[in-house]
């Protein structure tokens, strides 16, 4: 929860500018309230039995990942770190599932060997290896296919995912033939079906059209002797960065009994990532310096694209503002990083409240997609997280030092 009182930005029952001073800027601040609130609005309205696995490539840190572990949550993963990554955090592995289009024979075992809920399967190739390396440990897999429902989910076209041009799951036109393949296989066990159309959606009839299309796959997979226990929805419930409508989760749940009403004793599974935390999180920046180039303003903070690469990647927007308000006068100005890059900026032409050296500013929505598509470019240390409950604040991954920088390193 973050807000303004008396012109001063709190998250929670803390002020912004008292951790930012503890903690020092650039740094990621997260509402471990805001995190449990959206799970549990979600929870609440899926009717049917259910299991919510957060997709962790939005937000890994371990203290976000036990969060949700402790609500009851499962985690969507797209490699073995992140694995690795759940159970660091105390989350139930048999609670996993493993989707990506590129799972290494490695990650295939490390998966096995975790005993995970199942693999999403996105090729035949993808196939044929998880059933040499389960006969290999002598186990059996459990797998869904990832099916391509070739749907337009209206959003970004970097995130769009289920679209025939792009390269997630199998054809529609060509799922029933891999079921029919497994079904062959010796150490496959066939669980489930899996979608995932694609991220910030705040349409959600996108959503049914897929799932109308999945439903009919699993009614001609019926006809063949093949029943699913799970469907898996996958992700993509979009947030309100900027003016958005916020999805209708009722609407959302609704689709999902309708689509679904044939087969009511599957459970369903969704993935979402950036619906329970981007809102959650906020990143705090420092001006370091201002200066105007023939008239265009240019703010330079301390953090950068490294950081936070939502605006430089897709020009997305994120709503910026300074931590203490001071009522001073508008400008439109650029807010970039010290980076080497003309893409390294946070907005550009914004209309900003007129800042001065060593303000500080919040780069809202910044919980999903931010730490961890963070990097360490022009050699610069990876920012501190904070997560605060209540009126605790708690250091949940340290700032990168120089050690860190070199860690591995030889000549
Ligand atoms: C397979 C899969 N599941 C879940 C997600 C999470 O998506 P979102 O953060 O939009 O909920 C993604 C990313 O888009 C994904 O690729
Ligand atoms: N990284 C993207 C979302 C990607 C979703 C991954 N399937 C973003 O920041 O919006």
């Amino acid at each position: 929860m973050f807000y303004y009182k008396n012109n001063e930005l709190y998250v929670e029952d803390m002020k912004v500018a008292d951790i930012a001073l503890e903690f020092k800027t650039p740094l990621y601040i997260y509402s471990k309230s805001h995190f449990e609130t959206q799970y549990k609005k979600l929870d609440e309205k899926i009717t049917r039995r259910h299991l919510i696995c957060f997709a962790l490539k939005a937000n890994s840190n371990l203290a976000v990942i036990n969060t949700f572990a402790k609500l009851g949550a499962g985690a969507d993963v797209v490699s073995a770190g992140e694995i690795f990554r759940a159970k660091k955090a105390g989350l139930d592995t048999t609670k996993i599932v493993f989707s990506g289009v590129g799972k290494t024979p490695d990650e295939i075992k490390y998966a096995l060997e975790n005993n995970i809920l199942m693999f999403n399967i996105e090729s035949f190739e993808e196939l044929e290896e998880i059933e040499k390396v389960a006969c290999l440990l002598n186990k059996t897999a459990p797998v869904s296919f990832r099916v391509n429902p070739n749907v337009d989910p209206k959003t970004h076209p970097y995130i769009s995912t289920g679209l025939k041009k792009n390269k997630f799951g199998i054809s529609h036109t060509q799922i029933v033939d891999a079921y029919k393949k497994a079904s062959q296989m010796k150490h496959i066990s066939i669980k489930g079906i899996q979608f995932h159309i694609g991220s910030q959606l705040t349409d959600v009839s996108p959503f049914f059209e897929a799932q109308i299309k999945v439903a009919h796959i699993m009614r001609e997979l019926l006809s063949l002797g093949i029943k699913l226990d799970i469907i898996d929805i996958g992700g993509g419930l979009g947030v309100v960065y900027e003016n958005e409508k916020e999805p209708d989760l009722d609407q959302y749940a609704n689709f999902i009994n309708e689509a679904f009403k044939d087969f009511p004793d599957s459970m369903i599974v969704l993935e979402p990532g950036r619906f329970l935390v981007a809102n959650g999180g906020i990143f705090v920046t420092k001006v370091l310096y201002r200066k105007q180039n023939e008239g265009k303003n240019f703010i330079i903070v301390d953090g950068a694209m490294n950081d936070l690469i939502r605006p430089s990647l897709y020009d997305a927007y994120h709503k910026i503002e300074p931590v203490v308000k001071k009522n001073a006068k508008k400008i439109t100005a650029d807010i970039v990083g010290p980076i080497c890059e003309s893409g390294d900026f946070f907005a550009r032409s914004r209309e900003i409240d007129s800042l001065e050296r060593n303000d500080l500013v919040s780069i809202f929505s910044s919980g999903a997609y931010g730490f961890t598509m963070a990097s360490n470019y022009n050699s610069r240390c990876k920012p501190a997280e904070v997560l605060v409950d209540k009126d605790k604040v708690k250091l949940v991954r340290a700032r990168e030092t120089f050690e860190d920088l070199i860690r591995g390193e030889t000549i």
